[in-house]
């Protein structure tokens, strides 16, 4: 199966980034088609203008609707999509928000910049195809060019076929709830640092156990957030201690 990936910004030199290593082989693979645009490809006027002043006042620019109607049309015209629009006013972008996209045939994103994209261009859109109004993360970008990095990559690396080894897709740290806990390999001794006897035991139930303890451990200090998610019964007793 393969994924047609679309995106939309004034600054399409940004996203050049996608066609190199793990994407660049996803593309070549044709596991993924990447089309990136230039917004200023339709404008019409000679400063090929795409933002103009807020209605209500306020800081900064807001992006015109007439550029990105003409642009979105244009590239929606090659068949059905979902269209994703970063904005730091988003719902939350997360791990199932990547597998959901996973399915998906195409996804068109929107870059926007300045304070944003008029709102009446996710409404219009709104009407006749689903648009996902997301946001990466509680800090504050510039545009939305990175957010789409982010988001192509999670979603890219769950296509069957992109990665070497996809039972790691499914075994993601975030699958069981936890954070994963530290990793090593050699040398076994480091600047006076050796790896952890247990990894080196050969006992499975014991790696496996420390492993867990070191999860929890570290979920509890850095995404506590993360333990009082937990279903009930994902503790045991031995969980308990931490
Ligand atoms: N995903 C994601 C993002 C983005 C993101 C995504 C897309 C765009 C398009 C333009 N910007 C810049 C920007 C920055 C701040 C504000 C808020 N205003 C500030 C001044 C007073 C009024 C409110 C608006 C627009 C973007 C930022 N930021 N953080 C994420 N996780």
């Amino acid at each position: 199966r393969r994924v047609r990936i679309d995106v939309v910004t004034i600054f399409p030199g940004y996203l050049a980034p996608l066609r190199e290593a793990l994407l660049g082989r996803a593309i070549e693979a044709g596991l993924v088609e990447l089309g990136v645009h230039d917004l200023r490809d339709w404008t019409h006027d000679v400063h090929q203008a795409v933002d103009d002043s807020p209605y209500g006042g306020g800081p900064g620019m807001v992006m015109r609707p007439q550029v990105w109607g003409e642009a979105l049309d244009a590239v929606l015209a090659a068949g059905p999509a979902r269209l994703v629009v970063p904005t730091p006013a988003g719902r939350p972008f997360t791990q199932a928000t990547a597998q959901a996209w996973a399915g998906e045939e195409r996804l068109v994103f929107a870059c926007g910049r300045y304070e944003g994209i008029d709102q009446r261009v996710v409404d219009s859109y709104a009407a006749r195809m689903p648009v996902d109004e997301v946001s990466i993360g509680d800090y504050v970008l510039v545009g939305g060019e990175v957010a789409v990095m982010v988001m192509v990559e999670a979603v890219v690396r769950l296509l069957p076929g992109v990665l070497g080894n996809p039972v790691s897709a499914q075994e993601d740290s975030f699958s069981d709830g936890l954070l994963e806990g530290p990793a090593y390999t050699r040398p076994v001794s480091w600047r006076g640092l050796d790896v952890p006897e247990v990894l080196r035991s050969g006992n499975h139930a014991a790696i496996a156990r420390w492993r867990r303890d070191r999860a929890l451990e570290r979920t509890a200090a850095r995404r506590p957030d993360l333990l009082d998610a937990l279903p009930e019964d994902a503790l045991d007793r031995a969980d308990r201690a931490f």
